[in-house]
């Protein structure tokens, strides 16, 4: 007769399992009855041996088994054919260890470290407790449906089954142990090793990993260290050992407190933070950074050292000098200390920090290029190319080439392979367009385009670039007198002169002069005990209508035939040397149009009447001439110029000067 034994478990899953995995090991010597607390259970159980699936179910079944009966209670361990998908999940994770008690939820947590699943962070959960919301993937034995509803991701490990001293165990209660000992114990232990290789290549795997990141760590040029979750540092690199002065060896495992002393800097690392803060630490100047992810409790915290930044901008600002696409000056390089010049600095440095095209407008001379450069300089393109290409200068088609480059073969003489256009060159950077008043309307349309659309096609080429370029453009031409003429698109105007900035001229800050002649002696090595007192206010007190380039090419000329013990106002240059006041000769019609709108204006200031542009207007037309508000407008201006009118806003509107008096009387004599 054979021998029989009785499995008596919880949930019939369970039984399923445990039955299967005796059937298989013993069912060829032992008839094997299982049954589940969950089902139905025989009144009376009476054979010789008992197995119960747990303690619980040994409480919970024991009065149905008969005393006679010899009772065993499983041992129980994991699925180990399950176990793979453990590896998956990565290392520090949390997860919910379900199981249907609290002392089963623990035994399988206790039971996954024990075979060396270490690498999750496992809390124990049965029903009627509170799951954390944060924890959202869950490892149960088989007990899936029991698994909280917050869990996104749910591995069921299987149900776990007898343990190798269990099975022993019933091997010697039936004798059987000599005979099948061995077998069973050799095929147990085949699946353990195959488990402990696949742990060692796991472990071999971090290994390598860990030591990766670690050397990319440590080659990292900024200072970098972690906390874990429980606040102790985990990584300590060599350039946050030299800033703190302490070994990494020495600070893996302290908490923060242990490690710094100074409170603002603890206090910094114990809180979110969204910005870096500026600390100094045994002589470096460091900029300490806090980074925390949500998903995880450990803090990185990155110290960089500021002194190093600035050596790398510099370095980077090398290498642009070097492609020679770089902005040379800056805001100290404009001298003055005039309220003019000072206030003008102020706009400029604020237009500096937009992204938006800056028209600055200016005479010849006043610093217009000085200024477009600062302002590079002092914008977040500062690293990025600055480029400037003077509309004056070159010929339409090449300049057209220049800006926008050719694809090869676009026309003879194009070079092989192409060319890349400056607005490409100046990628990521700002673009300075001098002189923009002499552009030829067909290059402006085509600029129109590529700032409208911040894309460009090359000459000859087919495909649309997309560029990132800040404009500045200047000019010292009235691009609205060009506009009216006809000689400047309007369109082109206004997506240009989105921020304006006049420069005024040097003759309306002398002051600046004396500091201006200084600087340019120093540059030109001319002592300054040579100067004469006479020839500086002479020099102070000129119009100097080429502005602050007319200044200066004046003290180099001064620098070089200047040979005696001083330099005196003999030693200035004869008058054809110096730029006049720009009054065009005047012409037959100017002289008429002068004539007829200086008439309207004294004949409306005469009778008390407000001199408006549309009132001239009106004057002039019943005498029969045909002049646009615009024209006139213009006229005025010229006369403003002048001196034969003062133009104000409001009521008393246009007045004629006594110049503009003797200017009638002159035409009519
Ligand atoms: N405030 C200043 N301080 C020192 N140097 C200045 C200043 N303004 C202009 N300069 C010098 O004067 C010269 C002319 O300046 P810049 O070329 O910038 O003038 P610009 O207005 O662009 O002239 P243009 O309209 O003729 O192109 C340059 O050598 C510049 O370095």
């Amino acid at each position: 007769m054979k021998n029989r034994l009785t499995l008596i478990t919880g949930t019939p899953e369970t039984k399923e399992t445990l039955h299967q995995q005796l059937e298989d090991i013993l069912g060829e010597y032992i008839l094997i009855n299982s049954y589940a607390v969950d089902e139905a259970i025989p009144e009376r159980v009476s054979d010789e041996l008992v197995i119960f699936s747990s303690d619980l179910i040994e409480k919970e079944a024991s009065h149905l088994v008969s005393n006679e009966c010899k009772r065993m209670t499983a041992k129980r361990t994991i699925n180990y054919q399950m176990i793979n998908q453990l590896f998956e999940i990565n290392s520090g994770t949390k997860v919910l260890c379900v199981n249907d008690a609290p002392q089963m939820a623990q035994e399988t947590i206790e039971t996954l470290e024990k075979i060396g699943m270490t690498h999750l962070a496992y809390t124990p959960y049965s029903p009627g407790k509170k799951a954390p919301s944060h924890i959202k993937t869950a490892i149960t034995p088989g007990e899936a449906r029991i698994v909280p509803k917050s869990i996104d991701q749910v591995i069921d490990i299987g149900v776990r089954l007898i343990d190798i001293t269990t099975l022993i165990a019933i091997l010697e209660h039936f004798h059987l142990k000599e005979k099948l000992g061995w077998t069973i114990s050799n095929r147990y232990t085949g699946k353990i090793i195959e488990l402990s290789q696949r742990l060692a290549e796991v472990n071999r795997q971090t290994k390598l990993l860990n030591q990766h990141l670690q050397q990319v760590v440590d080659g990292v040029n900024d200072g970098v260290m972690a906390i874990d979750r429980h606040q102790r540092v985990t990584v300590f690199n060599p350039f946050i050992e030299e800033y703190s002065g302490l070994s990494h060896v020495h600070a893996i495992g302290k908490t923060l407190t242990q490690l710094f002393k100074e409170p603002e800097l603890l206090s910094y690392m114990s809180s979110p933070q969204d910005e870096g803060k500026y600390f100094t630490m045994n002589g470096y100047n460091l900029m300490v950074y806090r980074i925390q992810w949500k998903e995880s409790d450990n803090i990185l915290f990155i110290f960089k050292n500021t002194d190093e930044t600035i050596t790398m901008e510099k370095a980077a600002r090398k290498q642009l000098m070097k492609t020679g696409y770089m902005s040379k000056y800056s805001f100290e390089d404009i001298i003055g200390k005039s309220p003019e010049i000072l206030h003008t600095k102020k706009i400029a440095s604020k237009l500096a920090k937009t992204e938006l095209p800056v028209l600055i407008q200016g005479e010849s001379g006043t610093g217009k290029e000085l200024f477009a450069h600062s302002i590079h300089n002092q914008s977040n393109r500062v690293l990025e190319p600055f480029l400037a290409v003077n509309f004056s200068a070159l010929p339409e088609d090449l300049l057209e080439s220049e800006l926008f480059g050719y694809e090869e073969g676009a026309f003879t003489g194009a070079k092989k392979g192409g060319k890349k256009g400056l607005f490409e060159q100046a990628d990521g950077g700002t673009i300075f367009l001098d002189e923009i008043g002499d552009s030829s309307l067909k290059l402006q349309a085509r600029l129109l385009r590529v700032i409208q659309e911040m894309e460009l096609r090359k000459i000859g080429g087919t495909k649309t670039i997309p560029i990132n370029v800040r404009i500045i453009a200047a000019t010292n031409k009235d691009l609205l007198e060009l506009i009216e003429d006809g000689k400047f698109r309007e369109d082109l105007y206004h997506r240009l002169k989105v921020l304006f900035l006049p420069i005024p001229p040097l003759r309306k800050r002398k002051i600046d002069i004396p500091l201006l002649v200084e600087q340019f002696s120093i540059e030109n090595n001319i002592p300054e005990h040579k100067w004469d007192h006479d020839l500086i206010e002479t020099l102070t007190h000129f119009n100097w209508y080429g502005n602050i380039r007319e200044l200066k090419n004046t003290v180099s000329y001064l620098s070089i035939v200047a040979d005696g013990e001083r330099i005196t106002i003999h030693d200035l240059p004869g008058k054809d040397y110096f730029q006049t006041a720009k009054i065009e000769p005047e012409s037959i019609v100017d002289h008429q149009l002068n004539t007829k709108v200086l008439t309207a204006v004294k004949e409306l200031n005469d009778s008390s009447k407000n001199a408006s542009r549309k009132k001239i207007t009106d004057i002039l037309s019943n005498e029969g001439s045909s002049l646009t508000e615009q024209q006139i407008r213009r006229i005025l201006e010229n006369l403003k110029k002048s001196g034969y009118v003062t133009i104000r806003r409001g009521r008393s509107g246009t007045q004629i000067t006594r110049e503009g008096v003797q200017y009638i009387q002159s035409s009519i004599n």
